[in-house]
């Protein structure tokens, strides 16, 4: 029998901060990696006033003139960072109702002529005119810079949930800390009738961690269950949804889960949902298919104990088995955004896109 789940388990980070909790944590914590995917950090380690002055800015930086967002879109990138319009991706062959920027943590892009191209992949982001929304970018980075702390914080949580020795998970991130994160601000209207409600079709994200802000009350994030039934996850004030990606699902053999979700438009007649997620990522250079962990044989047991199911074909990461980590992110930033990786990356384009531009984007 498969254990199965009906709701996103709530887990206190101040736990932590007790001896006498901190435990309970972590088999809270081991508890939701194998069995659910997802969670909710109440009480995470950023500052409450970071976190509300980003909820603040949602609803702002789309705010501002069409040709001010169109002045950093993400064409300009070869970074893929930057703004894109409203249903320019597809998931499943569906369009995405959402319109949303591309940010990343701080980063100087060094890349040479004769080096693996997806080293050109990390770089500096686009940000919107400091004038039309003052303070957003220091207080986006100031927020990133608390999240990426909370990240490393969490792969220590899950040696330990995993019994794995402490710094088992070091290998994943450059020796030199030079590592760039992505983080996006998404906006997802209301449709304007009911044909479609597809905010972000049913995906598992890619790397390793992601921690999001749900930054409106709106419902409307969905999390698929072993049945395969859809359970929601709404906003609960003061927390994020931490959940796993396929890189990190491969390498702890399917003992953490990747999870897959989707997120349902607001209703006709409502105002926009905002979110803001933070992407983990790894090392570029480092093999996931050749960098699988071993793990005590009972802990092993608690992934057979779960089963198997509720999975949606979505992207194909079988690539993790074939290429470094790094081709594997920049493959897919082409196939979702073909008019950048057009301009930036054309041998790619040409080999993705035989045909010419196709008449939509591909999100995952
Ligand atoms: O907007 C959300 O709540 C989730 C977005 C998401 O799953 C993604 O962008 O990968
Ligand atoms: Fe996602």
């Amino acid at each position: 029998m498969s254990a199965n789940f009906s709701s996103v388990p709530i887990l206190d980070y101040s736990l932590l901060s007790n001896p006498a909790t901190r435990s309970e944590f972590v088999r809270q914590l081991q508890h939701a990696l194998i069995n659910v995917g997802f969670l909710y950090l109440s009480n995470p380690p950023v500052a409450r006033e970071d976190i509300d002055a980003v909820i603040d800015y949602c609803p702002r930086v789309f705010d501002i003139p069409q040709d001010a967002k169109l002045k950093v879109r993400m064409a300009n990138s070869p970074h893929f960072f930057g703004y894109s319009l409203l249903g320019a991706e597809l998931t499943k062959g569906k369009t995405d109702q959402r319109e949303q920027y591309d940010f990343g943590t701080p980063f100087e892009n060094t890349w040479q002529p004769g080096e693996p191209e997806y080293l050109k992949l990390w770089g500096p982001a686009q940000w919107p005119d400091e004038e039309l929304v003052p303070g957003f970018k220091s207080t986006f980075l100031r927020y990133l810079s608390q999240v990426e702390k909370l990240s490393f914080e969490f792969t220590r949580l899950i040696e330990e949930a995993f019994e794995l020795p402490p710094h088992t998970l070091d290998k994943f991130f450059p020796p030199d800390g030079r590592v760039q994160h992505r983080a996006k601000v998404v906006k997802y209207p209301a449709p304007a009738d009911a044909s479609s409600n597809q905010g972000v079709g049913p995906h598992f994200d890619g790397g390793f961690l992601t921690f999001l802000l749900q930054a409106s009350p709106h419902r409307g994030l969905q999390v698929q269950n072993l049945a395969g039934d859809w359970i929601d996850a709404p906003p609960i004030p003061g927390t994020f949804v931490v959940n796993i990606g396929k890189a990190l699902e491969t390498v702890t053999q399917g003992l953490a889960k990747a999870t897959s979700h989707r997120v349902l438009s607001p209703e006709v007649g409502s105002t926009p949902r905002y979110s803001v997620p933070f992407f983990q990522n790894i090392s570029q250079t480092i093999k996931i298919g050749e960098s699988i962990l071993s793990f005590n044989p009972e802990i092993l047991k608690l992934k057979d104990a779960r089963g198997e199911g509720g999975a949606t074909d979505s992207v194909n990461y079988a690539e993790y088995g074939q290429y470094s980590s790094g081709q594997v992110a920049l493959l897919g930033r082409v196939r979702s955004h073909p008019d950048v990786a057009q301009r930036h990356y054309p041998d790619l384009f040409k080999q993705f896109f035989p045909d010419g531009f196709p008449s939509q984007g591909f999100a995952y």
